[in-house]
């Protein structure tokens, strides 16, 4: 084991300031370093491409986290990615080098994906593939702009990589749906490629049995449309001819609704079908609506908005805890219409990493596949609501007109939605479940909005509103 000897202060400098940084606004250190390994295929006057492991210590006390930072270096300093330089230091590898934030840097991505297409048989980083399709070593990489939790790189029109950034022990639930997933023939994901990943150690440099998952390699959808896009530019439509009804608009969404739904019911037959699925007894159904309340409770001292409604929260859970059983599967975690691509070949659903919030052992367990109709409903309410914004003020003649609007393209794709999913009417049970994942949901994005975008928490507020009113 390599310790790096890095400047913490630049490093920490990096990290605060980078987009995938889940820690925004707490006050961290960087109490340690550790070098996971090279990417084999330096070439001369090539850069040698490291990964490091940087571990983040928290000012508020909580859990240290462990953050991936893939480094290129260079003998000499690289105008063409000046952007992306961190500094200029001595390594121990590497002697004084100019150091780059290698995502940005074609040369280093090239040697990463040469390494997938012809895996090294020993050293640390073990590159996995799956058989199928022969990767394009011609092209060039570029990192994709609107990066959230982690990068993610293109390969020409190819294969796409995405380089986890928080990196916890354990399977990471992105590679192992998606390999399941492709392995199965699914048509709604991107087909997975091919992993990173490098035995976890403990702090003394002993392997454990578990691995640190880096990054995936999977097929890029060339022709995709991102799902929040394709509704808004619908409502928009809608909005424009203030007339018409939704069905009478061009650009209505119900026909791509209705597919999407049908979309996530194969997902979740197919991985109900390949992973274990269970009966979960009344007593933990109970606990499942006692999770919620908490979540609710939580809610309330960070969101004082959600305290007229409250009481009807919490009834909506008191039905659930009500419920004999809920059966559970695998599922996304965390759907929403931004989670979803539309392509030549039908809907794709990508990010099956679970809600960015929980831990990792919490994102592997089975739900009900309900949480995600839930997300997804919660998803075509957002969609006219956010359009509703742009129009600024609300006081001016048309307000009623688009707000009645907005709330006919919302129940149109929600009901297209829910009944392409489920192809029958719901159970009663069903209509329980469905109506606490919504609540619980709702409440989540309260708290997401106050902390993220805090002139949009009117929107899950105003559907938190409506819950239970008869
Ligand atoms: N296979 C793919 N082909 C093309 N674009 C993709 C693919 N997978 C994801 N994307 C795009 O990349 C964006 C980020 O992907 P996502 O998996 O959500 O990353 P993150 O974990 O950083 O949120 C998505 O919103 C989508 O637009
Ligand atoms: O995409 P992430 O996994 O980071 O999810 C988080 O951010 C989402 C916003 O980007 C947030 O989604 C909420 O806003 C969407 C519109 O921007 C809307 O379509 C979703 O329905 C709504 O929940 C998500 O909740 C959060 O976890």
């Amino acid at each position: 084991m390599t310790t790096t000897d890095q400047p913490q202060d630049l490093l920490t400098t990096f990290v605060a300031q980078a987009r995938w940084f889940g820690g925004k606004g707490r006050d961290f250190s960087i109490t340690g370093g550790r070098r996971l390994g090279e990417v084999p295929g330096h070439v001369a006057d090539g850069p040698h491409v490291a990964i490091d492991l940087v571990t983040l210590s928290f000012e508020d006390g909580g859990a240290d986290e462990y953050y991936q930072l893939p480094l290129a270096f260079y003998a000499e300093p690289q105008e063409r990615i000046a952007h992306a330089h961190l500094g200029q230091w001595h390594d121990e590898d590497f002697g004084t080098c100019h150091v780059y934030d290698a995502v940005h840097d074609r040369e280093a991505m090239a040697c990463w994906l040469r390494s997938f297409a012809d895996p090294p048989e020993s050293g640390p980083l073990a590159f996995h593939r799956l058989p199928g399709h022969e990767l394009d070593l011609e092209t060039h990489s570029t990192l994709f702009a609107g990066e959230q939790s982690n990068s993610s790189v293109a390969f020409g029109d190819d294969s796409l990589m995405k380089v986890f950034r928080k990196i916890t022990p354990g399977a990471n639930p992105d590679i192992s749906i998606h390999e399941v997933l492709t392995t199965a023939g699914s048509d709604h994901v991107a087909a997975l490629y091919g992993w990173l990943d490098t035995p976890s150690l403990t702090t003394e440099g002993e392997p454990t049995d578990q691995v640190l998952q880096l990054a995936m390699l999977q097929q890029f959808l060339k022709t995709a449309t991102d799902g929040w896009d394709l509704a808004l530019a619908s409502v928009r439509n809608l909005f424009a001819e203030a007339d018409l009804h939704a069905d009478e608009v061009g650009g209505d969404f119900a026909g791509e609704s209705a597919r999407l739904g049908e979309a996530l019911a194969e997902v979740h037959a197919s991985l109900a079908h390949h992973f274990p699925t269970e009966e979960r007894s009344a007593a933990q159904v109970g606990a499942l609506a006692a999770a919620m309340r908490d979540r609710l409770e939580a809610a309330l001292l960070v969101v004082p908005g959600l305290a007229p409604h409250a009481d009807r929260l919490r009834a909506a859970y008191d039905d659930l805890a009500a419920l004999e059983s809920v059966r559970v599967q695998r599922i996304h975690g965390d759907l929403h219409l931004g989670q979803t691509l539309r392509t030549v070949r039908g809907w794709k659903i990508v990010d099956f990493e679970g809600e960015p919030a929980k831990p990792l052992s919490e994102r592997v367990l089975p739900d009900s596949p309900w949480r995600d109709v839930a997300g997804m409903l919660r998803s075509f309410d957002y969609a006219p609501r956010v359009v509703e914004r742009t129009w600024g003020n609300t006081d001016d003649d048309n307000a009623p007109q688009r707000a009645y609007r907005a709330a006919e393209w919302a129940e149109r794709n929600r009901t297209t939605f829910l009944e392409a999913y489920a192809g029958r009417e719901l159970t009663a049970d069903e209509h329980v479940l469905l109506a606490a994942y919504v609540a619980d949901k709702a409440v989540y994005e309260t708290v997401y909005e106050v902390r993220n975008r805090p002139s949009w928490v009117a929107i899950p507020l105003e559907a938190v509103a409506r819950i239970g009113v008869s």
